[in-house]
């Protein structure tokens, strides 16, 4: 079964769930948020962007970062946490910007961007872009390169994300949206030394066995093997490796929120650059 991807033509997000609008009350468990206990429209209801990227440390720099961009009252450096209670995430907001933590992988991102979609949904927040500023491995690509990605895909190089759903196997487009990659692409050509580039990157369940690393507690594949596999992927025009990227399209894809995913190759990951 395939779903298609949602657009509420009023900027407002779609949540896809019958329901949520027969329950008393919506807790968002991880986030230490919920319906009744928060006034989540007076909270959020200005929110215009979303960054999201694994590290909370991460999140709370960009946050402070923000907030001095954007000259907003403060030092940069009061930030609070408004998912403190959790200790799961880490929430901050500068002004319209929300910068939130999402832990590693598929499921940890997942259960983030459910409470947070439900978040927009309740505060009636509209037009919201959703960012992953993440780090990720190089395919065949300078160290220090941003890769926007498109497409994201699956360990077999298809534009797809596999969901189980009670005991079926739902499959979910993976799709980016292109014209913010193309305008996030010519923000990156107005910072000098900068190398920027659009591709597709593929999303593993792993970091070890799953991409093709020799140095995991368990390998079954020689180092030929796995320059085979990479070029492979390279060729079928996969730039960088990372772990969230086709949940975190398929998820704003159906919810209808404007979604892109960006991914900095900090290290000149051993043999991951067999080009
Ligand atoms: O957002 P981050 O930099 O945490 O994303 C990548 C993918 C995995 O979560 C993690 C692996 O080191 O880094
Ligand atoms: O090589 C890398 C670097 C960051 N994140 C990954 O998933 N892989």
């Amino acid at each position: 079964m395939t779903e298609t991807t949602g657009y509420s033509g009023s900027g407002l997000v779609l949540v896809r769930n019958p329901h949520l609008d027969l329950m008393e009350e919506d807790v968002l468990y991880h986030l230490d948020l919920g319906t009744k206990t928060h006034n989540l429209p007076a909270m959020f209801g200005d929110i215009k962007f979303v960054c999201v990227g694994g590290s909370p440390n991460r999140m709370r720099a960009f946050a402070q970062f923000m907030q001095r961009e954007l000259g907003l009252a403060g030092d940069g450096e009061d930030v609070a946490d408004i998912c403190a209670g959790s200790d799961r995430y880490a929430m901050y907001r500068a002004g319209p910007v929300l910068s939130i933590s999402h832990g590693m992988g598929i499921p940890s991102i997942s259960i983030m961007l459910h409470e947070l979609i439900k978040l927009l949904h309740h505060a009636k927040c509209r037009d919201v872009t959703i960012i992953r500023i993440g780090t990720s491995g190089g395919l065949g690509i300078e160290a220090g390169s941003v890769v926007i990605t498109d497409t994201a895909v699956d360990s077999s190089f298809q534009p797809r994300f596999e969901q189980v759903v009670l005991d079926d196997v739902v499959v979910r487009s993976t799709e980016l949206d292109k014209d913010l990659a193309e305008e996030l692409l010519a923000c990156s050509r107005d910072i000098p030394d900068f190398p920027t580039l659009i591709g597709h990157t593929m999303c593993t369940y792993d970091f070890y066995e799953g991409q093709g690393r020799l140095d995991g507690a368990l390998c079954s594949f020689s180092s030929e093997k796995k320059l085979e596999y990479l070029r492979r992927a390279y060729d079928a025009g996969v730039r960088n490796i990372e772990m969230e990227s086709a949940a975190f399209a398929a998820l704003c894809g159906l919810c209808g929120l404007k979604g892109e995913s960006c991914h900095f190759h900090l290290l000149p990951t051993p043999g991951l650059n067999p080009l």
